[in-house]
């Protein structure tokens, strides 16, 4: 079994001082109550301030940096939500993973830009693949917007993920689809999916929280509300195989024939 904490965090925007000081309070409460994995929201750091992102990317580093050093004194996997980080073509909407020594062994860059939150003006998009695995399970993870496209995440389930992370700023107006979602991509997939969003507003959204750890079969296991709080959780690691063989959905799949698709009329 897996403890699984997910921090369900407020963000105070364009403050990454405020926000780390107080998310590494949270790390240690959820690490007091053995979680092994903790995962932290989409841009907790900064919340949505793209207008000006580029002045805080510089601070992000040493965030990151007394992450690892947690991760490594407590032997806890960190899914550290996701950060604005400076490439050389632009920045990029990054989730960065931790393991338990305290090594970074994931930078997945957001590969869908939500342009209705005005990503695509400020933001770069990645083009490279979700996968780690946390002490040999193969898992994805992915940014908010990612999850409404099911194609991307199927072809991590497809090349062995067992659970599959998602880091969220996901506005409470379309909660519905938040919750459709996540369950769908778990039933589709047989997978665990673990799911963080924060709460609380900005200028321009309300977010609306209820992070979620869903089994295999779609039952969610444990659901948060819309205020500020830590939802723990537990993976069973036979429970995917066990899915998986009662509806065997990766045989049955007929990978040829969608990729041969052609329209006829
Ligand atoms: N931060 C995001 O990517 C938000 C995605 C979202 O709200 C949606 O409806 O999709």
């Amino acid at each position: 079994m897996i403890k699984i904490a997910c921090i369900q965090s407020d963000v105070v925007l364009g403050d990454s001082i405020t926000n780390s000081m107080k998310m590494k309070g949270k790390i240690i409460e959820a690490i007091n109550q053995h979680a092994t994995v903790i995962v932290l929201p989409e841009l907790w750091t900064t919340g949505y301030c793209l207008e000006e992102i580029t002045k805080h990317t510089g601070q992000q580093e040493s965030i990151i940096s007394e992450l690892q050093t947690i991760a490594r004194s407590h032997q806890v996997t960190i899914i550290s939500g996701s950060f604005p980080i400076e490439r050389e073509h632009g920045v990029t909407n990054t989730l960065i993973v931790i393991n338990n020594e305290g090594d970074v062994v994931k930078e997945y860059d957001k590969v869908h830009l939500f342009q209705l939150m005005n990503e695509h003006h400020y933001l770069q998009s990645g083009t490279d693949n979700g996968l780690f695995t946390i002490d040999g399970l193969e898992v994805a993870g992915f940014v908010c917007y990612d999850l409404r496209f099911p194609e991307w995440i199927q072809t991590h389930a497809v090349n062995g993920a067992k659970v599959l992370f998602f880091v969220a700023e996901w506005p409470i107006q379309r909660m519905e689809h938040w919750e459709t979602l996540l369950k769908a991509r778990a039933i589709e997939n047989q997978c665990y999916v673990v799911a963080c969003n924060r709460v609380g507003k900005d200028l321009a959204n309300t977010f609306g929280g209820g992070s979620v750890l869903i089994d295999p079969w779609g039952e969610v296991l444990v659901k948060g509300s819309t205020e500020e709080e830590i939802i723990y959780g537990e993976i069973d690691r036979g429970k995917v195989e066990e899915i998986r063989n009662t509806i065997p959905i990766f045989e049955d799949r007929k990978d040829g024939i969608y990729k041969s698709f052609k329209k006829n009329v």
